[in-house]
């Protein structure tokens, strides 16, 4: 893919090759029938807590160091690499909300044996609410060119890694993650119909025909609301894509000028910190707070001031007074009358509200039940 000339006359064969590579990268991390190395799932560790963030990086970037500065758990340092074997969780306390952080191994030997840890690394980081992609900030620009030697490449390391980087990496510019607005429909006869309600630069319809044929498929509906990439499309038609925001934490920032900090931390989505001088830790836990999108709701049982210590937390998407009520209890629903509303989604103070009214962060609410 390297070597080919990127123009009209190409762009077919690249959309083949670029969705080639995307069953390669899924059959490296599906489960083998084999068994041995734990059927392709993540690490053995239960969810706790109200979100989950994963620390991701290459050997010796100072994920342990950084779990063990921001948890106070014990996860083994050490200057040599892989010192980490397994998966840690720890967990910190942060704005009454319980973020479970979760330290892994290195990434490059586990995705270097195709199997493994290198899949656990990345099953596990697929359950996380946020990652925080640790870097080293002595060597951020060699890092950042085998990234891209890493996608252009086609050994199974590489493909492992460019997996990761499509799942996990690839994220668009803006903070919030949405998965591409392409709509992708099969259907049983036709052929491939491709639409797009803007002017599109980077698919035709010989490229959308030779990626739909990579998978067999040859009777859909493609149509584009945006300037779409034959990666969206497959992206698309795989179907099993996550979206998780991630941060990168750029580490040992106290080996660096203050010239190049200055420029890593005008990059997008970067924080640099010192893990070990503990430098930048609550910015870093700013960030990730804002990349998880969490809100929190005070209860406020009757005749009393509310519980300020102890916030329900929801996900900013699911932020009903119905939400809240499943989170407190099962069976708050069915004694539901009405509930009161302090706070910013609130009119007045307070607001009588259903349980269809969406809370704001920092809402207080008092439930009124049927009696
Ligand atoms: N100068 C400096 N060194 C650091 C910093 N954070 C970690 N280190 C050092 O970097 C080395 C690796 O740290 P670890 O925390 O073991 O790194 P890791 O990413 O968990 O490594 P693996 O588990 O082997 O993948 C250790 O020698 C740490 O003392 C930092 O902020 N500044
Ligand atoms: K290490
Ligand atoms: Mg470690």
């Amino acid at each position: 893919m390297a070597r080919t000339q990127k123009n009209k006359a190409t762009a077919h064969h690249l959309g083949l090759l670029k969705a080639k590579l995307a069953k390669l990268r899924r059959e490296i991390l599906a489960p083998t029938s084999k068994g041995g190395g734990g059927a392709g799932e993540g690490f053995d560790v239960t969810k706790s807590g109200d979100s989950r963030v994963g620390l991701v990086g290459f050997p010796s970037v100072g994920k342990s160091t950084l779990l063990n500065k921001l948890t106070g758990t014990f996860s083994e340092v050490a200057s040599y690499e892989f010192t980490t074997l397994t998966c840690i969780p720890g967990v910190i306390k942060y704005r009454g909300a319980k973020i479970q952080l979760l330290d892994l191994p290195g990434i490059i030997e586990g995705a270097k044996d195709g199997k493994g840890r290198g899949r656990q690394v990345i099953s596990t980081a697929r359950t996380c609410n946020c990652i925080i992609i640790v870097l080293d900030a002595i060597k951020p620009i060699t890092h950042k060119r085998l990234i891209e030697k890493e996608l252009e490449g086609f050994g199974i390391r590489q493909a492992c890694f460019a997996f990761l980087i499509l799942f996990l990496f690839s994220l668009p510019k803006n903070v919030s993650v949405q998965p591409p607005n392409l709509t992708f429909r099969r259907k049983d006869k036709g052929g491939i119909n491709f639409t797009s309600t803007v002017s599109n630069t980077l698919l035709d319809l010989e490229t959308v025909k030779a990626i739909c044929g990579e998978y067999r498929i040859h009777n859909a509906d493609v149509s584009l609301r945006y300037d779409a990439t034959a990666d969206d499309l497959i992206d698309v038609i795989e179907g099993n894509r996550m979206y998780i925001p991630c941060v990168y934490a750029v580490n040992k920032i106290d080996q660096v000028t203050l010239e190049e900090l200055e420029i890593l931390d005008k990059l997008p989505h970067y924080c640099p910190v010192s893990a070990h001088l503990e430098w930048n830790l609550d910015g870093l836990l700013e960030k990730v707070w804002e990349y998880l999108d969490l809100v929190r709701v005070y209860t406020k049982p009757k005749a009393m001031s509310p519980d300020y210590e102890d916030p329900v937390i929801l996900s900013a998407k699911k932020r009903t007074v119905e939400d809240f009520c499943l989170r407190i209890h099962k069976d708050m629903l069915k004694q539901f009358k009405y509930a009161l509303v302090w706070g910013s989604s609130a009119k007045h103070k307070p607001q009588r509200v259903g349980k269809e009214h969406e809370l704001d962060d920092e809402d207080v609410v008092q439930i009124i039940k049927k009696i």
